[in-house]
């Protein structure tokens, strides 16, 4: 029986996680569950799971905590996350926040010495270099759960030495992949939440279509696999059967391939080196008839070329890559900028905040701050110009 403590369970990993916890109880048993300000359905979650921890980050009241919940000891703020990741017996830290909100967690989960089932890309994005210090003096490898980094890793583990020539990372291209960029720019929210093949958390489908989010994917590479950024390909595969690949000295790719649904790499995280039933049945390839591939159009999708000039410059970029990133996105989620808007904001904060340093944790949070301010003064000026 492994320990699993889950930050940021009522999102969409998060809950597909569980549901694999409902569906091998005998392997997994929750001792803790975040969430920010989902509060009632952390509770269900506590009803079913039982975990010693429960946390909203958000502050609310004990008074609302439900009779029959008293068993379980409720947190609130940082201290909550602080607690779910590094003060149980959990052996494994599954960490499913979204956004910079998730670095702190993973920190405390590796300083504490647990295994990071690790699906907030932006942890590594930001503190990449950090993230994987902490993991290799805690002699616990960090385990990959987006889709993509759990292919590349699976098809690692074929090779003795853990070393490709490079890595192709796939990309679905996103609901906007055949548009042109004038309808792109000008699309709305309800476009923009309309994957072609993923069915996912708000943000993560908005950079989707952005390809913000294959940008971020090429950064979470980098880190995770020790990879330099012209040795990670992206390739644009439409029917997101292939989640990506690698090519080795002899001139041989390992691609993994599966449906496209999450349980299967939170499953491989989960109960690594071994596999596990997860209720995903394996692609009908006879169905699919065809698997094709493109190489990204750069023009319409800025954010490729922004992810590697940032990585290209090191320091704090990625960090403000992010955080512009992170603020637009919310803008855009709450209708008050188009679509176009988010890759032109990330842009400027780059030039504006270029040279930043990343030397220590105050560094990247003072650099988010910063990448955050300046991303939303951008909309001021804009609203102040109209
Ligand atoms: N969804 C997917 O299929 C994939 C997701 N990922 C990555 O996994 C991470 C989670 O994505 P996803 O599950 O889609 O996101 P969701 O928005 O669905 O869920 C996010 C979870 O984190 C909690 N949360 C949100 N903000 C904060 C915060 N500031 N502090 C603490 N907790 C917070 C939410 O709580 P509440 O419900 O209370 O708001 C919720 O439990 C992201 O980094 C994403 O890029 C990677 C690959 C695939
Ligand atoms: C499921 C997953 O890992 C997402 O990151 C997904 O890959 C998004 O699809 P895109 O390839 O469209 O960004
Ligand atoms: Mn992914």
């Amino acid at each position: 029986m492994k320990k699993i403590a889950i930050l940021g369970s009522t999102g969409s990993i998060g809950t597909q996680a569980l549901d694999l916890c409902r569906r091998h109880p005998d392997r997994y048993r929750v001792v803790a569950l975040t969430a920010r300000g989902s509060k009632e359905k952390l509770f269900e979650q506590v009803r079913e799971f039982r975990p010693e921890i429960a946390g909203l980050t958000d502050s609310f009241d004990p008074a609302e905590i439900p009779e029959d919940l008293k068993f379980c000891h409720f947190l609130s703020g940082k201290e909550a996350l602080h607690a779910a990741a590094a003060e149980t017996d959990a052996e494994m830290v599954l960490v499913s926040i979204v956004g910079i909100a998730g670095l702190q967690g993973v920190m405390d989960a590796l300083k504490a010495g647990k295994q990071v089932l690790l699906a907030n890309k932006e942890a590594l994005v930001t503190g990449g270099h950090l993230v994987t210090e902490l993991a290799r003096k805690a002699g616990k490898p960090l385990l990959p759960v987006d889709s993509e980094h759990s292919a590349i890793f699976q098809c690692l583990q074929a090779d003795g030495t853990n070393k490709a020539e490079k890595i192709l990372l796939t990309a679905s291209g996103g609901p906007f992949r055949t548009w042109d960029k004038e309808r792109i720019e000008k699309a709305t929210k309800a476009e923009a939440l309309k994957h072609p093949n993923w069915n996912m958390g708000a943000k993560i489908t908005v950079d989707s279509a952005s390809m913000f989010n294959k940008g971020l994917e090429i950064m979470e590479a980098r880190w995770l696999f020790d990879m330099p950024e012209d040795r990670i390909e992206v390739v644009v595969h439409p029917q997101s059967i292939v989640h990506s690949a690698v090519v080795f000295k002899d001139g041989a790719v390992l691609a993994q391939l599966g449906e496209p649904d999450m349980r299967v790499p939170i499953g491989y995280a989960m109960a690594y080196p071994e596999r596990i039933e997860t209720g995903v049945p394996a692609p009908d390839l006879f169905k699919l008839g065809s698997l094709t591939f493109e190489k990204p159009d750069e023009e319409k999708f800025p954010a490729l070329r922004l992810a590697r000039e940032c990585l290209r410059a090191g320091g704090a970029a990625c960090t403000v890559f992010n955080g512009a990133n992170e603020e637009a996105v919310a803008a855009f989620l709450r209708e008050e900028i188009p679509f176009g808007q988010i890759a032109v904001r990330v842009e400027k904060a780059l030039e504006k905040l270029a040279g930043l340093r990343a030397n220590c944790i105050e560094d990247i949070y003072h650099a988010d701050q910063l990448a955050r301010a300046v991303s939303n003064s951008e909309f001021r000026i804009q609203n102040s110009e109209l």
